[in-house]
């Protein structure tokens, strides 16, 4: 098979592939990016696999950045753009269920496309569009299934995750695992739990923000690998009521997180625990109590200017989206016309500073900031003009 029609991002990348080959090794794009070429979806980026061993890589081009030398990986940047670039490797020891922990390149891209997860993975593309399928991975696409390259147990006992990326996969591109990876993970999901949280809550969110949510947690129960997210087997019901509900793709992950603390009923002062146990970052435990509180004020129909500017631009769409989830309305476009008609979108836009306070004779410390912020509440609501004279009158008279 041939594509004709190659999207923008593996034009742009040809004449790195051009530059390998001209020098006599192998390069061909291969992971993600083919495969979902190929199923008409939209992509960001491309990935080069090579014969090449990374120092002749680096030797080839000018402007390359060692992302991850140990494991073959070299990223060329070319106009502008980086390309992830890893040798071809072959089989490796793998000794936590994780990461090779001893990576051998190879020269023979056989050997490279073998190790990989599932035949939908195991594709690779020509810079002229031409597609090498030895897993029959254009078959599965075709037939819409998931199935490991090879010996499903062995590909699970090199990465454990792989078992989640199976039932991730099935439901973002709403496919079926076929009956023997299936059976594999039923008989490997106990090595889930030798695998970091951080990495297997990235695909459960892949999950949710997929397009059959509910297929993929039905393969979770299924295979046991529910028993090892232990905060989410906790809440099985509420996961498979938030799933029923999930019929047409969230864009966020704001918008999941927030689904999942609202419909675990988690208090305020529970979601942040429950968040930093699974190790996301603190922006995103602050942009998920700021959602939620919208998101309950939207759905109550009870969203006031105040807690409308608290989530600003940046959020309110991801209230709005966990609204509607949860049987509300859908109020994006009156909301975005109530935020731009407030008096300011942002702290930043106040008339006033703390300096500006200082210099009116109020001393610096917390009280300076609770006045600041009756200011804002005050401009925000309409209660005073965003005017610096207007608003030290205010504050020192309170
Ligand atoms: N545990 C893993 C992770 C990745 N891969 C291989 O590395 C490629 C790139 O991996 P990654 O970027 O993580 O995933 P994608 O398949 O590109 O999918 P997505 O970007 O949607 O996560 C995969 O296609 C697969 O061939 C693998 O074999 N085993």
């Amino acid at each position: 098979m041939k594509l004709e029609h190659l999207p923008q991002e593996f034009e742009l990348a040809r004449p790195v592939l051009q530059t390998i080959e001209q020098a006599g090794y192998e390069a061909y794009f291969v992971g993600g990016s083919v495969r979902d070429t190929i199923l008409g979806k939209t992509i960001h980026d491309v990935d080069i696999a090579t014969s090449a061993y990374p120092n002749e890589i680096k030797s080839l081009f000018k402007r390359t950045v060692d992302t991850g030398i140990e494991h073959g990986t070299v990223m060329i940047l070319d106009h502008g753009t980086g390309y992830e670039t890893t040798t071809f490797r072959s089989e490796s020891t793998y000794t936590d269920f994780r990461r090779p922990d001893q990576v051998t390149f190879v020269r023979s891209l056989t050997e490279d496309l073998k190790r990989r997860d599932f035949t939908i993975n195991a594709l690779a593309m020509r810079e002229n569009g031409e597609i090498i399928d030895l897993f029959d991975g254009l078959a599965d696409l075709q037939n819409k299934q998931i199935r490991a390259v090879g010996n499903a147990q062995e590909r699970f006992h090199e990465d454990a995750l792989r078992m989640m990326r199976a039932v991730r996969f099935a439901s973002q591109l709403d496919f079926t695992i076929v009956p023997d990876t299936l059976a594999a993970i039923t008989a490997h999901a106990q090595l889930l739990a030798k695998i970091a949280v951080e990495r297997t809550q990235v695909e459960l969110i892949k999950l949710l923000m997929g397009q059959t949510p509910q297929r993929g947690l039905t393969d979770m129960l299924t295979t046991g690998l529910w028993q090892y997210c232990p905060d989410f087997a906790a809440h099985e019901p509420a996961l498979q009521s938030l799933a029923d509900r999930l019929t047409q793709g969230v864009s966020s992950e704001t918008a999941v997180w927030t689904l999942l603390t609202t419909q675990f009923a988690l208090s305020p002062a529970a979601v942040t625990p429950f968040m930093k146990h699974w190790k996301t970052s603190n922006q995103m435990i602050n942009a998920v109590q700021t959602t939620s509180k919208t998101a309950t004020l939207l759905a109550q129909g009870d969203l006031d200017d105040w807690h409308l500017y608290q989530c600003g631009r940046e959020l309110i769409s991801e209230a709005n989206e966990v609204a509607v989830v949860l049987g509300a309305p859908d109020r994006l476009t009156s909301l975005t016309d109530r935020l731009a008609a407030l008096p300011i979108q942002r702290k930043k836009e106040l008339a006033i500073t703390g300096r500006d306070l200082m210099q009116a004779g109020i001393q610096p410390g917390p009280q300076l900031g609770a006045i600041l912020e009756d200011l804002e509440y005050r401009v925000v609501t309409g209660a005073v003009a965003n005017e610096k004279s207007a608003l030290v009158a205010q504050a020192t008279q309170s």
